[in-house]
């Protein structure tokens, strides 16, 4: 009997509050890492993004690593401890080569061996990669290990919250490690503060780590039951191989192509194997879901960047956690228990698919905002066209003609501007405040907001910086950005409304449906959709975009309205079933283990009815 406090299991604090130390080293860690791959390392932008990306599949492709380890080998309880040193020596590593004056002999401020600050950032990186990603799938089954049979609605809640401190932690932790970079530090030489910024996080994995340990004397652990990836793999392969070896129509047809391995492999083990092929299969089309929402990070940004407004990156790192601690209560508490009330079975696989039509929304409203911007963009020339600009300051009208063979380049960068040899110069900045023409003592002030997006032209007369700067003329060639930010709030709303509806239930659904023994194999094959989605938002973004922005919105909208109507039909089809209660049918059709079998029965019937009906469940045989 485990302690509770409220109808919960007071281990569920130490996991909750682990789970929120955690996502805090993870976010904070990435909303700095491309700063030091791009500031610190000196990489460019695409080198910078490639493995920054690279770096993120690498976290959602780990956990079957993990999942494995857990589920045939040690137990999810071992699994998270020794990963989650793993994790906290990787986070150590990376921060200890963002130390610049480790390398800084000549104390110039910047390192001199970037070579050994690569090295032991790479595998800082491969650490923590090898450890979030390897406790991920460990740390959401085992805290759902902790409830008992009659608290299914408390193991909902439980994933809300756990689903709540995911996000509070990520919140907390990106706006904080930038902060932290922002300071100056170091031993030689005054620098942004990298080790403080990477340091931080680590300082939260390890005390993730003392909150789990902490915990030790409360959680119910269950033992692994030797390789059951292995085995399972071992039982498919053989009704493979035993179903071609009978394909002759003499032989009678059997209930489910696992059955051919009723010759060999034990039938609880072909019984758990058909519930897990059952929820991987309905897997299938919801790395779609993903592939849109992972644009956020992405096309929705660079969105933001065309349009006015100050709060760019705040706005584009917290907005969806944010949200998420808005609508996850505001879900569970006040709209899934009145559709219960008006008598609807919102099932977890109807939520989903409704999840994936907000998700498609949001693309929807995205596409209506870009339009609204694509109004307010200049022109630029195509590959085949080039743009002149002809400043006439004579006196008198002139005409200009164009010879269409003609190509005429301009081009100089930089502040200062020859009189002579350069008359034009192209100077982009952010924030632009003030500009000022300074010609020795003498200088002209521009002291103004300089709009986002905008390009202007100062033209300058000979007589400028003998008298007057009235005489200088100002020309705004593009305007500045006018579609204010605000209005990709409903887009992000929606999103997020989707992503409460899709990934919530979903981490429920794939504890609830997966056999004891392959929880943490099935929460991998839920984050494995993940990755998948990401992949694919790689390859499309590398096969080239439509000419229009607004219209590959709606393609990815229409595509996920595809995918949802594919996955409805797929989940009208599904039966949703109780793991322990087939088992428990297939030990007692074996004979096996009398007073385990009566042990569960007892509790199968003590279940409360109305919390069945709340999941949707349909009792069936598989
Ligand atoms: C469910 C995601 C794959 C991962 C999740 N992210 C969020 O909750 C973002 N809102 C996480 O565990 O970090």
């Amino acid at each position: 009997m485990t302690a509770e406090c409220c109808g919960y299991p007071i281990s569920i604090f130490f996991i909750v509050v682990n789970e929120f130390c955690e996502r805090f080293s993870y976010y904070g860690m990435r909303a700095v890492l491309v700063l030091y791959f791009r500031y610190f390392l000196l990489w460019d932008d695409d080198l910078a993004t490639s493995i920054y990306h690279a770096f993120v599949a690498l976290c959602y492709l780990t956990p079957i690593l993990g999942a494995i380890i857990a589920d045939s080998w040690l137990g999810k309880f071992k699994t998270i401890i020794y990963l989650s040193i793993v994790y906290a020596i990787g986070q150590v590593t990376m921060a200890i080569s963002t130390i610049h004056d480790i390398t800084d002999a000549n104390r110039d401020g910047t390192p001199d061996n970037f070579t050994f600050h690569i090295a032991l950032s790479m595998l800082g990186l491969i650490l923590i990669a090898l450890g979030t990603g390897g406790i991920k799938p460990c740390v959401a089954a085992f805290g759902g290990d902790q409830f008992q049979e009659h608290q299914s609605r408390q193991l909902n809640t439980f994933f809300s919250v756990f689903y709540l401190c995911i996000n509070a932690g990520s919140l907390l932790s990106t706006l904080i490690t930038p902060v932290l970079r922002a300071q100056e530090c170091g031993i030689h030489t005054q620098q942004q503060c990298y080790p403080l910024a990477f340091g931080v996080p680590a300082v939260l994995m390890v005390i993730s780590l003392v909150v789990f340990i902490a915990g030790s004397g409360m959680y119910v652990k269950t033992d692994p039951e030797g390789n059951i990836m292995w085995s399972v793999c071992k039982c498919i392969g053989f009704a493979i191989k035993n179903r071609f070896r009978h394909r002759s129509s003499s032989y009678p047809k059997r209930e489910h192509w696992m059955d051919w391995a009723n010759e060999k492999y034990d039938k609880l083990l072909i019984a758990q194997i058909k519930m897990v092929l059952k929820v991987l299969f309905l897997y299938i089309p919801l790395p779609m879901f993903w592939t849109l929402f992972d644009q956020k990070g992405s096309r929705w940004t660079l969105q933001a960047t065309t349009m006015s407004g100050d709060f760019v990156s705040i706005l584009i790192s917290t907005v969806n956690p944010i949200l998420i601690l808005t609508l996850v209560p505001i879900m569970d508490r006040l709209i899934f228990p009145l559709i219960q009330k008006c008598g609807l079975n919102f099932s977890p696989l109807k939520r989903m698919t409704v999840g994936m039509l907000f998700a498609a929304m949001a693309f929807v409203s995205a596409a209506l905002v870009q339009i609204e911007i694509d109004k307010t963009l200049p022109n630029f020339p195509s590959s085949s066209e080039s743009q002149l600009k002809v400043v006439n300051t004579y006196s008198t009208t002139l005409n200009v003609t164009i010879s269409p063979n003609e190509h005429l380049l301009i081009e100089s960068f930089g502040v200062q501007l020859h009189t002579s040899k350069h008359t034009y110069s192209t100077i982009s900045c952010m924030f632009v405040n003030d500009f000022s023409l300074i010609h020795g003592e003498q200088w002209c002030e521009f002291s103004r907001k300089f709009g986002f997006g905008a390009s202007y032209t100062f033209l300058i007369p000979s007589t400028v910086f003998s008298d007057d700067c009235e005489s200088i003329t100002e020309v705004e060639d593009m305007k500045p950005n006018s579609v204010h930010m605000a209005l990709q709030i409903p887009q992000y709303f929606l999103i997020t409304t989707g992503e409460v509806m899709f990934s919530v239930t979903g981490l429920q659904f794939s504890y609830s449906q997966a056999p004891k023994n392959m929880k943490s194999v099935l929460q991998a094959g839920w984050l494995c959709t993940n990755a998948v989605g990401n992949i694919i938002v790689l390859i499309v973004a590398e096969l080239g975009k439509l000419p229009k922005q607004w219209a590959e919105y709606l393609l990815f909208a229409s595509l996920l309205v595809a995918v949802s109507i594919i996955f409805s039909i797929m989940a009208y089809f599904y039966t949703y079933i109780d793991p322990a209660e087939i088992e428990a049918q297939v030990r007692k059709e074996q004979g096996l283990e009398p007073e385990e079998m009566e042990k569960e029965t007892l509790e199968m019937e003590e279940k409360d009815e109305d919390q069945k009906n709340e999941q949707g469940v349909k009792q069936t045989k598989i």
